[in-house]
């Protein structure tokens, strides 16, 4: 079991807004930190800054990452999650938008903090942003599960700093599994990375009938 509690305080709007706001400042210090050049005694100065940013931040520290209330899906709320969440400086974050198609649809640009092969995604964070979508497809289907097989085809290398287009579907439902595919493409729309994964709503979730 995780030492991370599962019931989540909620956050109100002008807070959500106040910490996203902080993710995203977080977000070009992770950039700047990794380009930075200003030379060793610089950085040593800046780290002692950070450090007394990091202590301030800590002194209200929750236990778990919190929720925001039931937007208009139930899959929205997880504000602090590593591919879609605004407060979270480790997501891109990827925004993504359920059709009445029950496509899952979304654009996003990586930094170079995603770097992998110079100039180019790293495969395993194209993993995780297909992981998320494909998760929130079979969850669009009705079924939402836990990924228990994700496979991907890295058809041609991902470009860093261009926008790029996700989109997934649900393929079909059997029982507690659901299987479903989608793709990443670059910005001329031809597709870089392929996936098909399957979901499986753990047996302990089934409500007994
Ligand atoms: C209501 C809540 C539901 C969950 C919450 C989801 C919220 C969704 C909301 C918003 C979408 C957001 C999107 C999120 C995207 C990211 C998701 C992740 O990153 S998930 C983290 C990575 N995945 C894991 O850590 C899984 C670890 N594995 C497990 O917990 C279990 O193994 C699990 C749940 C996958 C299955 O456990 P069992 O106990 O429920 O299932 P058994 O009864 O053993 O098996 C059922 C059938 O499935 C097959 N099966 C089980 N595991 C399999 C596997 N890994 N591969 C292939 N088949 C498997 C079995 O052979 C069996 O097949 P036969 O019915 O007999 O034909």
């Amino acid at each position: 079991m995780s030492g991370i509690p599962m019931e989540r305080p909620l956050l109100g709007e002008d807070e959500a807004a106040a910490l996203s706001a902080l993710a995203a400042r977080v977000r070009e210090l992770a950039e700047a930190t990794v380009l930075t050049a200003v030379g060793t005694a610089e950085a040593a100065a800046v780290a002692a800054e950070i450090e007394a940013l990091t202590a301030r931040l800590a002194a209200g520290r929750r236990d778990a990452p919190p929720f925001v209330p039931s937007g208009e899906r139930r899959m929205d709320r997880q504000i602090g999650n590593p591919v879609t969440g605004a407060l979270n400086p480790l997501a891109p974050p990827v925004e993504l938008t359920v059709g009445s198609d029950g496509i899952v649809r979304g654009e996003f640009t990586l930094s170079t903090v995603y770097e992998g092969p110079p100039s180019y995604v790293h495969g395993g964070v194209s993993a995780m942003v297909l992981d998320q979508v494909l998760g929130m497809a079979a969850a669009a289907s009705g079924t939402p599960g836990m990924t228990a097989t994700l496979e991907t085809r890295y058809r041609r290398p991902t470009p860093l700093g261009v926008p790029l287009s996700v989109e997934a579907k649900a393929s079909r439902v059997e029982g507690r599994k659901v299987y479903a595919s989608g793709t990443i493409c670059g910005p001329d729309g031809r597709v870089t990375v392929e996936a098909t994964a399957m979901f499986i709503m753990p047996q302990r979730f089934v409500p007994h009938s």
